[in-house]
Protein backbone atom coordinates (compact mmCIF):
# COMPACT_ATOMS: atom_id res chain seq x y z
CA UNK A 1 0.00 0.00 0.00
CA UNK A 2 0.94 3.60 -0.55
CA UNK A 3 2.12 5.16 2.23
CA UNK A 4 2.87 8.97 2.36
CA UNK A 5 4.17 10.62 5.72
CA UNK A 6 0.83 13.23 6.83
CA UNK A 7 4.16 15.72 7.77
CA UNK A 8 5.68 15.23 4.01
CA UNK A 9 6.41 18.63 2.52
CA UNK A 10 5.45 18.91 -1.39
CA UNK A 11 8.42 20.82 -2.21
CA UNK A 12 10.71 18.33 -0.79
CA UNK A 13 11.52 15.59 -4.14
CA UNK A 14 14.87 13.45 -2.18
CA UNK A 15 15.36 13.90 1.44
CA UNK A 16 18.26 11.52 2.85
CA UNK A 17 18.72 11.01 6.53
CA UNK A 18 21.92 9.61 7.54
CA UNK A 19 22.49 7.38 4.71
CA UNK A 20 25.61 5.31 4.67
CA UNK A 21 27.25 2.74 2.11
CA UNK A 22 30.25 0.37 3.08
CA UNK A 23 31.65 -1.75 0.89
CA UNK A 24 33.20 -4.35 3.35
CA UNK A 25 35.63 -1.55 5.35
CA UNK A 26 35.65 0.72 2.72
CA UNK A 27 32.87 3.51 3.46
CA UNK A 28 31.38 4.90 -0.01
CA UNK A 29 28.77 6.95 1.38
CA UNK A 30 29.02 8.52 4.77
CA UNK A 31 25.77 9.70 7.07
CA UNK A 32 24.78 11.76 3.95
CA UNK A 33 22.10 14.89 4.47
CA UNK A 34 20.50 15.59 1.02
CA UNK A 35 17.91 18.05 0.39
CA UNK A 36 16.58 18.26 -3.24
CA UNK A 37 13.56 20.46 -3.78
CA UNK A 38 11.25 20.30 -6.41
CA UNK A 39 12.22 21.83 -9.73
CA UNK A 40 15.80 22.15 -8.59
CA UNK A 41 18.47 21.51 -11.27
CA UNK A 42 20.20 20.04 -8.74
CA UNK A 43 24.29 19.05 -9.26
CA UNK A 44 25.66 16.52 -7.34
CA UNK A 45 29.39 17.08 -7.85
CA UNK A 46 32.72 15.37 -6.49
CA UNK A 47 35.73 13.44 -7.92
CA UNK A 48 35.87 9.75 -9.13
CA UNK A 49 35.27 7.64 -6.30
CA UNK A 50 33.65 10.00 -4.01
CA UNK A 51 30.34 8.02 -3.56
CA UNK A 52 28.10 9.63 -6.19
CA UNK A 53 27.12 6.40 -8.12
CA UNK A 54 26.86 4.77 -5.06
CA UNK A 55 24.44 7.22 -3.72
CA UNK A 56 22.77 7.41 -6.85
CA UNK A 57 22.03 3.69 -6.86
CA UNK A 58 20.52 3.12 -3.22
CA UNK A 59 17.81 5.94 -4.30
CA UNK A 60 17.09 3.68 -7.27
CA UNK A 61 17.20 0.79 -4.28
CA UNK A 62 19.40 -0.74 -6.72
CA UNK A 63 21.23 -1.12 -3.87
CA UNK A 64 20.39 -1.15 -0.04
CA UNK A 65 21.91 1.39 2.32
CA UNK A 66 23.75 -0.11 5.29
CA UNK A 67 22.33 2.36 7.46
CA UNK A 68 20.01 5.61 7.07
CA UNK A 69 17.15 6.25 4.79
CA UNK A 70 16.02 7.63 1.73
CA UNK A 71 12.44 9.49 1.27
CA UNK A 72 11.55 10.29 -2.52
CA UNK A 73 7.92 12.00 -3.15
CA UNK A 74 7.68 11.42 0.68
CA UNK A 75 7.81 7.67 0.79
CA UNK A 76 10.68 5.28 2.23
CA UNK A 77 11.88 4.11 -0.83
CA UNK A 78 13.38 0.64 1.37
CA UNK A 79 8.94 -0.01 1.74
CA UNK A 80 7.58 2.02 -0.91
CA UNK A 81 10.31 1.61 -4.52
CA UNK A 82 7.30 0.50 -6.84
CA UNK A 83 5.06 3.69 -6.36
CA UNK A 84 8.57 5.65 -6.23
CA UNK A 85 9.52 4.34 -9.13
CA UNK A 86 6.77 4.87 -11.69
CA UNK A 87 7.68 8.82 -10.99
CA UNK A 88 11.50 8.51 -11.53
CA UNK A 89 13.55 8.63 -14.65
CA UNK A 90 16.74 7.49 -14.59
CA UNK A 91 20.14 6.60 -16.48
CA UNK A 92 22.89 5.12 -13.85
CA UNK A 93 24.95 3.33 -16.67
CA UNK A 94 25.37 4.00 -20.40
CA UNK A 95 22.33 2.34 -21.40
CA UNK A 96 22.13 -0.58 -23.49
CA UNK A 97 20.60 -1.10 -27.16
CA UNK A 98 20.08 -2.69 -30.39
CA UNK A 99 22.84 -2.01 -32.59
CA UNK A 100 20.62 -2.51 -35.70
CA UNK A 101 17.65 -1.22 -34.98
CA UNK A 102 16.76 2.27 -35.34
CA UNK A 103 16.80 4.74 -32.14
CA UNK A 104 12.64 4.70 -32.39
CA UNK A 105 12.74 0.88 -32.75
CA UNK A 106 14.70 0.79 -29.85
CA UNK A 107 12.24 3.00 -27.43
CA UNK A 108 9.49 0.94 -28.94
CA UNK A 109 11.23 -2.25 -27.23
CA UNK A 110 11.90 0.25 -24.27
CA UNK A 111 8.28 1.08 -23.70
CA UNK A 112 6.96 -2.32 -24.42
CA UNK A 113 9.11 -3.72 -21.89
CA UNK A 114 8.45 -1.27 -18.99
CA UNK A 115 4.57 -2.18 -19.29
CA UNK A 116 3.56 0.75 -21.32
CA UNK A 117 0.68 0.88 -23.73
CA UNK A 118 0.97 0.32 -27.36
CA UNK A 119 -1.27 2.28 -29.55
CA UNK A 120 -1.60 6.02 -30.93
CA UNK A 121 -0.99 7.69 -27.33
CA UNK A 122 2.54 5.33 -27.07
CA UNK A 123 3.80 6.82 -30.08
CA UNK A 124 2.65 10.26 -29.76
CA UNK A 125 4.40 10.06 -26.52
CA UNK A 126 7.99 8.43 -28.49
CA UNK A 127 7.73 11.08 -30.74
CA UNK A 128 7.44 13.67 -28.05
CA UNK A 129 10.51 12.54 -25.94
CA UNK A 130 13.03 12.23 -29.31
CA UNK A 131 11.62 15.80 -29.76
CA UNK A 132 12.63 16.53 -26.71
CA UNK A 133 15.93 14.93 -27.13
CA UNK A 134 16.43 16.25 -30.53
CA UNK A 135 16.84 13.34 -32.32
CA UNK A 136 13.02 13.43 -34.34
CA UNK A 137 15.53 14.00 -37.47
CA UNK A 138 17.53 10.89 -36.59
CA UNK A 139 15.07 8.25 -35.64
CA UNK A 140 15.27 6.37 -38.32
CA UNK A 141 18.84 5.94 -38.12
CA UNK A 142 20.33 2.63 -36.81
CA UNK A 143 21.82 3.21 -33.27
CA UNK A 144 25.18 1.86 -33.89
CA UNK A 145 25.08 4.95 -36.60
CA UNK A 146 24.66 7.55 -33.59
CA UNK A 147 27.19 9.48 -32.04
CA UNK A 148 28.15 8.98 -28.36
CA UNK A 149 26.20 12.02 -27.44
CA UNK A 150 23.18 10.79 -29.57
CA UNK A 151 23.60 7.47 -28.02
CA UNK A 152 23.34 8.86 -24.75
CA UNK A 153 20.31 11.76 -25.58
CA UNK A 154 18.69 8.16 -26.52
CA UNK A 155 18.77 6.62 -23.08
CA UNK A 156 17.97 10.07 -21.67
CA UNK A 157 14.31 9.95 -24.17
CA UNK A 158 14.47 6.32 -22.46
CA UNK A 159 14.31 7.66 -19.36
CA UNK A 160 11.74 10.08 -20.28
CA UNK A 161 9.35 7.76 -22.12
CA UNK A 162 7.01 7.50 -18.49
CA UNK A 163 6.99 11.25 -17.90
CA UNK A 164 8.54 11.51 -14.61
CA UNK A 165 8.84 14.14 -12.39
CA UNK A 166 12.14 13.30 -11.09
CA UNK A 167 15.14 12.83 -13.71
CA UNK A 168 18.54 11.18 -11.97
CA UNK A 169 21.52 11.58 -14.45
CA UNK A 170 25.14 9.71 -13.66
CA UNK A 171 27.36 11.79 -15.37
CA UNK A 172 25.58 11.91 -18.34
CA UNK A 173 28.49 13.87 -20.37
CA UNK A 174 31.21 11.58 -19.45
CA UNK A 175 33.20 10.81 -22.41
CA UNK A 176 31.24 13.35 -24.88
CA UNK A 177 33.29 15.86 -27.16
CA UNK A 178 32.54 19.41 -26.10
CA UNK A 179 29.55 19.39 -28.74
CA UNK A 180 27.56 16.63 -27.07
CA UNK A 181 28.35 18.07 -23.76
CA UNK A 182 26.10 21.22 -24.78
CA UNK A 183 23.82 19.20 -26.46
CA UNK A 184 23.44 18.11 -22.57
CA UNK A 185 23.45 20.68 -21.14
CA UNK A 186 20.88 22.17 -23.49
CA UNK A 187 18.16 19.47 -23.15
CA UNK A 188 18.80 19.88 -18.89
CA UNK A 189 17.72 23.25 -19.58
CA UNK A 190 14.85 21.77 -21.67
CA UNK A 191 14.02 19.31 -19.00
CA UNK A 192 13.69 22.03 -16.29
CA UNK A 193 11.98 24.25 -18.31
CA UNK A 194 9.59 21.21 -18.93
CA UNK A 195 8.89 20.82 -15.04
CA UNK A 196 11.27 18.45 -14.09
CA UNK A 197 13.65 17.89 -10.66
CA UNK A 198 16.97 16.94 -12.13
CA UNK A 199 19.69 15.35 -10.16
CA UNK A 200 22.71 15.57 -11.93
CA UNK A 201 26.27 14.10 -11.17
CA UNK A 202 29.23 14.99 -12.23
CA UNK A 203 33.10 15.87 -11.59
CA UNK A 204 32.55 18.61 -14.29
CA UNK A 205 32.52 21.59 -11.92
CA UNK A 206 31.99 24.43 -14.97
CA UNK A 207 29.24 22.00 -16.05
CA UNK A 208 27.45 22.12 -12.52
CA UNK A 209 27.61 25.83 -12.39
CA UNK A 210 26.52 26.39 -15.56
CA UNK A 211 22.85 24.10 -15.15
CA UNK A 212 22.45 23.71 -11.53
CA UNK A 213 20.83 26.26 -8.79
CA UNK A 214 22.03 24.23 -6.04
CA UNK A 215 24.96 21.70 -5.74
CA UNK A 216 25.88 19.30 -2.97
CA UNK A 217 29.79 18.62 -3.25
CA UNK A 218 31.20 15.09 -2.19
CA UNK A 219 34.36 14.00 -1.19
CA UNK A 220 35.58 10.85 -0.15
CA UNK A 221 31.67 9.50 0.85
CA UNK A 222 31.38 12.55 3.26
CA UNK A 223 29.08 15.30 2.31
CA UNK A 224 31.25 18.87 2.46
CA UNK A 225 29.08 21.76 1.52
CA UNK A 226 25.31 22.05 0.79
CA UNK A 227 23.31 24.85 -0.88
CA UNK A 228 21.94 27.51 -3.77
CA UNK A 229 25.16 28.00 -6.08
CA UNK A 230 24.73 31.43 -6.25
CA UNK A 231 25.09 31.33 -2.13
CA UNK A 232 28.20 28.97 -2.82
CA UNK A 233 30.24 31.15 -5.10
CA UNK A 234 30.30 33.99 -2.46
CA UNK A 235 32.77 31.95 -0.61
CA UNK A 236 35.23 32.11 -3.64
CA UNK A 237 34.63 36.02 -4.03
CA UNK A 238 37.31 37.81 -3.89
CA UNK A 239 38.92 41.11 -5.12
CA UNK A 240 41.50 41.57 -7.73
CA UNK A 241 44.02 44.56 -7.95
CA UNK A 242 46.34 44.95 -10.83
CA UNK A 243 49.49 47.55 -9.66
CA UNK A 244 51.41 48.73 -12.17
CA UNK A 245 55.03 46.96 -11.36
CA UNK A 246 55.83 43.64 -9.83
CA UNK A 247 57.78 45.61 -7.19
CA UNK A 248 54.30 47.64 -6.46
CA UNK A 249 52.45 44.70 -6.03
CA UNK A 250 54.80 43.00 -3.62
CA UNK A 251 54.29 45.70 -1.67
CA UNK A 252 50.83 46.10 -1.86
CA UNK A 253 50.83 41.93 -0.85
CA UNK A 254 52.98 43.28 2.68
CA UNK A 255 50.63 45.99 3.32
CA UNK A 256 47.46 43.62 2.88
CA UNK A 257 49.03 41.18 4.98
CA UNK A 258 50.01 43.55 7.60
CA UNK A 259 46.22 45.19 7.68
CA UNK A 260 44.68 41.48 8.17
CA UNK A 261 45.24 41.37 11.66
CA UNK A 262 43.37 44.57 12.21
CA UNK A 263 40.59 43.81 9.61
CA UNK A 264 40.03 40.27 10.52
CA UNK A 265 36.37 40.39 10.23
CA UNK A 266 36.35 41.16 6.61
CA UNK A 267 39.30 40.53 5.47
CA UNK A 268 40.43 36.91 4.86
CA UNK A 269 43.53 36.18 3.05
CA UNK A 270 45.47 37.52 -0.45
CA UNK A 271 48.06 36.20 -2.41
CA UNK A 272 49.61 37.17 -5.53
CA UNK A 273 48.56 35.23 -8.70
CA UNK A 274 51.02 34.56 -11.06
CA UNK A 275 50.48 34.17 -14.85
CA UNK A 276 52.71 33.70 -17.49
CA UNK A 277 53.20 36.58 -19.82
CA UNK A 278 51.17 38.97 -17.06
CA UNK A 279 51.52 41.83 -14.82
CA UNK A 280 51.26 39.67 -11.05
CA UNK A 281 47.24 40.43 -9.59
CA UNK A 282 46.39 40.51 -6.03
CA UNK A 283 43.77 38.39 -4.79
CA UNK A 284 42.28 39.80 -1.93
CA UNK A 285 39.86 37.57 -0.11
CA UNK A 286 37.46 39.73 1.06
CA UNK A 287 33.42 40.80 0.06
CA UNK A 288 33.58 42.72 -2.85
CA UNK A 289 31.49 45.52 -0.44
CA UNK A 290 35.32 45.98 0.82
CA UNK A 291 36.52 47.23 -2.66
CA UNK A 292 37.36 51.54 -1.55
CA UNK A 293 38.37 50.17 1.90
CA UNK A 294 41.28 48.46 -0.29
CA UNK A 295 41.65 51.32 -2.49
CA UNK A 296 42.31 53.54 0.56
CA UNK A 297 44.70 51.73 2.04
CA UNK A 298 46.91 51.24 -1.01
CA UNK A 299 46.20 54.94 -1.86
CA UNK A 300 47.01 56.08 2.01
CA UNK A 301 50.73 54.04 1.68
CA UNK A 302 51.02 55.61 -1.82
CA UNK A 303 50.73 52.62 -4.27
CA UNK A 304 47.58 53.88 -6.77
CA UNK A 305 46.28 50.90 -8.27
CA UNK A 306 45.57 50.40 -11.98
CA UNK A 307 42.45 48.57 -11.33
CA UNK A 308 40.67 47.42 -8.88
CA UNK A 309 37.15 44.58 -9.86
CA UNK A 310 35.90 42.07 -7.80
CA UNK A 311 36.31 38.62 -9.51
CA UNK A 312 33.14 36.43 -9.86
CA UNK A 313 33.00 33.24 -7.57
CA UNK A 314 33.21 30.07 -9.69
CA UNK A 315 32.47 26.74 -8.41
CA UNK A 316 36.51 25.87 -9.02
CA UNK A 317 37.15 27.93 -6.31
CA UNK A 318 34.19 26.71 -4.06
CA UNK A 319 35.56 23.50 -4.53
CA UNK A 320 38.83 24.08 -3.46
CA UNK A 321 37.77 26.10 -0.51
CA UNK A 322 36.20 23.20 1.18
CA UNK A 323 37.96 20.24 -0.11
CA UNK A 324 41.74 21.75 0.61
CA UNK A 325 40.87 24.83 3.35
CA UNK A 326 41.61 26.84 0.04
CA UNK A 327 43.44 27.53 -3.19
CA UNK A 328 47.53 28.45 -1.42
CA UNK A 329 49.35 29.78 -4.20
CA UNK A 330 47.78 27.34 -6.71
CA UNK A 331 45.65 29.37 -9.34
CA UNK A 332 41.68 27.40 -9.22
CA UNK A 333 42.38 25.60 -12.26
CA UNK A 334 45.89 24.31 -11.68
CA UNK A 335 44.85 22.42 -8.36
CA UNK A 336 41.69 21.39 -9.22
CA UNK A 337 43.43 19.12 -12.18
CA UNK A 338 46.00 18.27 -9.65
CA UNK A 339 43.37 17.32 -7.10
CA UNK A 340 41.44 15.36 -10.09
CA UNK A 341 44.38 13.91 -10.67
CA UNK A 342 45.12 12.10 -7.87
CA UNK A 343 41.87 11.79 -6.82
CA UNK A 344 41.51 7.84 -7.19
CA UNK A 345 44.67 7.28 -5.29
CA UNK A 346 43.72 9.90 -2.54
CA UNK A 347 40.48 8.29 -2.23
CA UNK A 348 41.33 4.92 -1.76
CA UNK A 349 44.02 5.68 0.33
CA UNK A 350 42.06 7.93 2.79
CA UNK A 351 37.93 6.70 2.58
CA UNK A 352 36.85 6.36 5.97
CA UNK A 353 37.61 3.24 6.84
CA UNK A 354 35.09 1.01 9.46
CA UNK A 355 36.02 -1.80 11.66
CA UNK A 356 34.11 -4.97 11.48
CA UNK A 357 31.37 -3.81 8.67
CA UNK A 358 29.71 -6.73 7.33
CA UNK A 359 30.09 -6.78 3.57
CA UNK A 360 27.28 -5.64 1.29
CA UNK A 361 26.66 -4.83 -2.27
N1 LIG B 1 30.25 -2.70 -5.47
C1 LIG B 1 31.31 -2.15 -4.87
N2 LIG B 1 32.16 -2.90 -4.12
C2 LIG B 1 33.23 -2.35 -3.50
N3 LIG B 1 33.54 -1.03 -3.56
C3 LIG B 1 32.75 -0.24 -4.30
C4 LIG B 1 31.59 -0.75 -4.99
N4 LIG B 1 31.01 0.29 -5.64
C5 LIG B 1 31.74 1.40 -5.37
N5 LIG B 1 32.78 1.08 -4.56
C6 LIG B 1 33.79 2.02 -4.04
O1 LIG B 1 33.09 3.04 -3.37
C7 LIG B 1 33.71 4.30 -3.59
C8 LIG B 1 32.71 5.27 -4.20
O2 LIG B 1 32.43 4.83 -5.53
P1 LIG B 1 31.34 5.53 -6.47
O3 LIG B 1 31.29 4.75 -7.75
O4 LIG B 1 30.10 5.72 -5.72
O5 LIG B 1 32.00 6.95 -6.71
P2 LIG B 1 31.64 8.05 -7.80
O6 LIG B 1 31.73 9.35 -7.09
O7 LIG B 1 30.39 7.71 -8.49
O8 LIG B 1 32.85 7.94 -8.80
P3 LIG B 1 32.87 7.48 -10.34
O9 LIG B 1 32.42 8.65 -11.09
O10 LIG B 1 34.30 7.11 -10.56
O11 LIG B 1 31.93 6.28 -10.41
C9 LIG B 1 34.91 4.02 -4.48
O12 LIG B 1 36.05 3.90 -3.67
C10 LIG B 1 34.56 2.71 -5.14
O13 LIG B 1 35.72 1.98 -5.46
Amino acid sequence: MKYISPSYDKNIVISTNRLTKAFGNLVAVNDLHLQVMRGDVFGFLGPNGSGKTTTIRMLLGLIRPTAGSAIIFGMDNAHQLPHILQRVGAIVETPVFYPYLSGLDNLRVVAATSGMMSGKSNDRRLAEVLEIVELRSYQKLNFRQYSLGMKQRLGIAAALLTDPELVLLDEPTNGLDPAGMIEIRKLIKRLSELGKTIFLSSHLLHEVQQVCNRVAIMQKGNLLKQGEVPTLLQISEMIEVRLNTPQESERALAIIQQHQEHASTWLHGVKLENKRDMQPVLLIEAPITHSSEVNALLAHNDIFAAEIRPREGNLEDVFLEVTTGGAGNHTGMEALAEHLAHADVIIHESNQVLEGEEKHG
